[in-house]
């Protein structure tokens, strides 16, 4: 297999400046939702969702547990599709595209995709596999082109060192990473990150939300969506934020103005103090 760009191992400064150039050109949603309901029996897991993400747009999805975060993921993944209403992903339209075509195209990380991963699989094949989108090793043909990109990916999410090892043998945050380095194997147009830092300790959260902030300044780095219940956990350089309650969307668009006080405790259903330093938030309970 191969890539036709090299985004993230050893690009040069002319590739990058044409990335840059060409992402610029390009101004096609990447995700377009309209009226989007999915229902389950009688529960509505999402009601109404109305979503635009731009290209070069980094999202943070909040909410409370079961406000249908991973629903509208999953149907961003083209994992999930509509009851009702329209999605449209990278220019195509779910329902009237083979998803298995379009899969590829978008790399998400999920506690549900990692579950799937075998403990004694070795690190370094979680992430080369992702080319043909299994997980684990049988008779796929990897050429250099494939080795030198996961090796490179590897090596920038900090996880080059145990790709020898079985991925059950490593850390919760080294998962964490694999998983994203998987994610970005395939050089996706659009990066889902399901609530990666669930799990982690305050050094590994750190660690990430340093590693997720390079990405989202990155300019040749795809769209990128991140769902998390902490505000803590919002890399400097998101761009917009939606907040989801009961499976409706709150409020979205620019991240300083989506994250008040005021629509952050309906969306959670507390009054909430926040609080914004260096391009981090951080909220707390009013006393
Ligand atoms: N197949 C189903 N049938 C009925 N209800 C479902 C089904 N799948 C999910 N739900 C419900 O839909 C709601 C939204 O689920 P979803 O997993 O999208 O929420 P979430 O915001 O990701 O939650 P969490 O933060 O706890 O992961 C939840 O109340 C869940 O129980």
């Amino acid at each position: 297999m191969r890539w036709e760009t090299g985004r993230w191992a050893g690009r040069s400064a002319d590739a990058a400046a044409l990335v840059g150039w060409m992402g610029a050109v390009s101004s096609e949603p990447v995700v377009e939702m309209h009226g989007v309901d999915v229902v389950r029996g009688q529960a509505h897991l999402v009601r109404g969702i109305d979503w635009t993400v731009g290209p070069d747009q980094r999202w943070v999805v909040l909410g409370p547990n079961g406000a249908g975060k991973t629903t509208l993921l999953q149907l961003a993944a083209a994992h999930m599709h509509p009851t009702r209403g329209e999605v449209h992903l990278l220019g195509e339209t779910l329902g009237a595209v083979d998803v298995f075509e379009l899969r590829p195209r978008i790399g998400l990380t999920s506690a549900a995709l990692a579950q799937r991963i075998e403990a004694s699989e070795r690190t370094g094949d979680v992430v080369l596999s992702a080319g043909y989108a299994v997980v684990g090793r049988w008779r796929e043909r990897y050429d250099v082109d494939d080795l030198t990109r996961a090796a490179g990916l590897l090596h920038q999410w900090g996880v080059a060192a145990m790709a020898h090892r079985p991925f059950g043998t490593l850390s919760e945050g080294e998962r964490k990473r694999v998983q994203i380095a998987r994610a970005l194997m395939t050089d996706p147009e659009l990066l889902l990150l399901d609530e990666p830092g669930a799990g982690l300790d305050l050094g590994g959260r750190e660690d990430l939300v340093s590693r997720l902030t390079d990405l989202a300044r990155d300019r040749g780095a795809p769209a990128q969506v991140l769902v998390t219940h902490h505000v803590e956990e919002i890399p400097p350089g998101y761009t917009h934020a939606l907040l989801l309650r009961a499976g409706e969307v709150v409020t979205a668009g620019p991240v300083d103005e989506v994250l008040t006080e005021q629509a952050l405790s309906h969306t959670f259903g507390l009054a909430l103090q926040v609080g914004r330093a260096d391009g981090r938030y951080t909220a707390r309970r009013v006393a």
